[in-house]
């Protein structure tokens, strides 16, 4: 039943009604006579003997009979059997399959499974990621008065929310200084800590203090440390394994060494820590989504190396569409100065534009392909709201 009412013999029509009784939700149905009604709140169950229901709102409460019983005036009657009521089985057929295996597990899924009763199902392993922080220079957010050359720590803050944002357990190991021994300390504490994927940010680059890499071809078996991308290009990929012993299964950890500058550490999460939680969690197809969007703005691109560029995505009417003409498309508006130290970059960005290694200059409103890194669900409501279909 999915309205508050009266439950009603259709064929009844309008008129007035003694209440029998009520027919409340989660109680067992009455059985109903003809000419009679049953007050019926939303969720109760259709009495025996009725075949429809009329809204409240469609009714008058009358003084009660000298019987003393509650009566009702129907002033529109019910359009024929079954009027405002859902049949048992019309939102999910008997043994109708709720979700597929292998699927995301979001919050209507939950709803679902316990909707069923299904309150134990098999999950992939939540993985365990931890991220630490390298560098002499880096000192903790709290630290009030910088000494020279110090920076506070936006690194591990960042991707920790970030990791945490993905649904896996997450360690933080802190602040590693640039050296050996308190990075390989660090790795141990990974270790120990049966972390499935390390991030590392700063020292994988050149500098004379830069241990990273070089702590990663010790204890493990380096992949790529460098990649032809803008920002980026000293991402360092490892994976270490650990020799099963007394008992105790191998293990391997994922190590990204990704780079210290901050916008730097947040695309390259994006773009490869982020589809390898996924796929760790059993997601079926990782990776970020595609999109294509229209440029703002004139975009110089970078000779060398391809780039990821930092826009916020708005749902816009096309330029020079007439106003109120249905749809639109998404445009990409740059976020300011996309230098890899400028962590404003970042800031609201919920999309990287793949631009291609080209000596040249993109015109403002040409197509490029967008990754989306953010749901789009905080992106700029436009100015003029964008018209809706109705029905006509
Ligand atoms: N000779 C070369 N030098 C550099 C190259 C190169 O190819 N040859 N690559 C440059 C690129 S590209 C990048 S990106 C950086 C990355 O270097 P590292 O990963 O070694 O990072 P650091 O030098 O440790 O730091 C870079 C920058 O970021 C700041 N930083 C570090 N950690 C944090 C943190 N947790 N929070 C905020 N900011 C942080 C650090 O102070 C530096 O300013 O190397 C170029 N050099
Ligand atoms: O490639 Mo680096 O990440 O820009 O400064």
């Amino acid at each position: 039943m999915c309205q508050d009412g009266y439950a009603v013999v259709s064929s009844d029509g309008v008129g007035k009604f003694e209440v029998a009784f009520e027919a409340l939700a989660g109680s067992a149905p009455g059985k109903l006579q003809p000419g009679t009604v049953a007050y019926i709140g939303t969720g109760g169950a259709l009495p025996e003997g009725a075949d429809a229901v009329v809204q409240i709102e469609n009714t008058d409460t009358l003084p009660p009979g000298p019987d003393g019983k509650k009566r009702v005036r129907i002033n529109k009657a019910a359009r024929g059997p079954g009027d405002d009521v859902r049949a048992v089985g019309s939102d999910i057929r008997a043994g109708a399959v709720v979700l597929q295996a292998g699927g995301l597990v979001g919050a209507a899924e939950v709803g679902l499974l316990a909707t069923v009763g299904a309150t134990s199902v098999q999950v992939h392993q939540t993985p365990h990621m931890a991220v630490l922080s390298t560098g002499d220079e880096v000192v903790e957010p709290t630290t009030k008065t910088l000494g020279p050359g110090q920076i506070r720590d936006a690194n591990r803050a960042m991707l920790l929310a970030a990791a945490r944002g993905t649904g896996a357990q997450v360690t933080d190991l802190g602040i590693a200084r640039d050296t050996v021994g308190q990075l390989e300390a660090c790795l141990e504490r990974a270790i120990q800590a049966k972390v499935d994927v390390l991030i590392t940010t700063g020292g994988v680059s050149m500098g004379a203090r830069d241990f990273v890499k070089l702590l990663l071809e010790r204890h493990a078996t380096v992949h790529f440390g460098k990649v032809k991308m803008k920002p980026g290009k000293p991402l360092t990929f490892a994976i270490l394994d650990t020799p099963g012993s007394a008992g105790r299964p191998s293990r391997c950890m994922l190590v990204f060494g990704l780079p210290g500058n901050p916008v730097s550490s947040m695309v390259t999460f994006n773009l490869t820590v982020l589809p390898a939680i996924q796929r760790l969690a059993g997601w079926k197809e990782p990776g970020l989504r595609r999109v294509h969007a229209r440029t703002s703005a004139a975009i110089r691109l970078d000779p060398e190396r391809p780039e990821y560029h930092r826009v916020t995505l708005h749902w816009a009417r096309p330029a020079g569409a007439p106003e109120g003409q249905v749809g639109g498309e998404l445009v990409a508006v740059g976020t300011g100065g996309q230098i890899s130290s400028r962590l404003l970059s970042m800031r609201s960005a919920n999309a990287l534009l793949e631009l291609p290694a080209v000596e040249k200059t993109l015109p403002a409103g040409s197509v490029v392909s967008a990754l989306l890194i953010s749901d789009l669900s905080g992106m700029p409501v436009p100015e003029t709201p964008a018209s809706t279909i109705s029905a006509s």
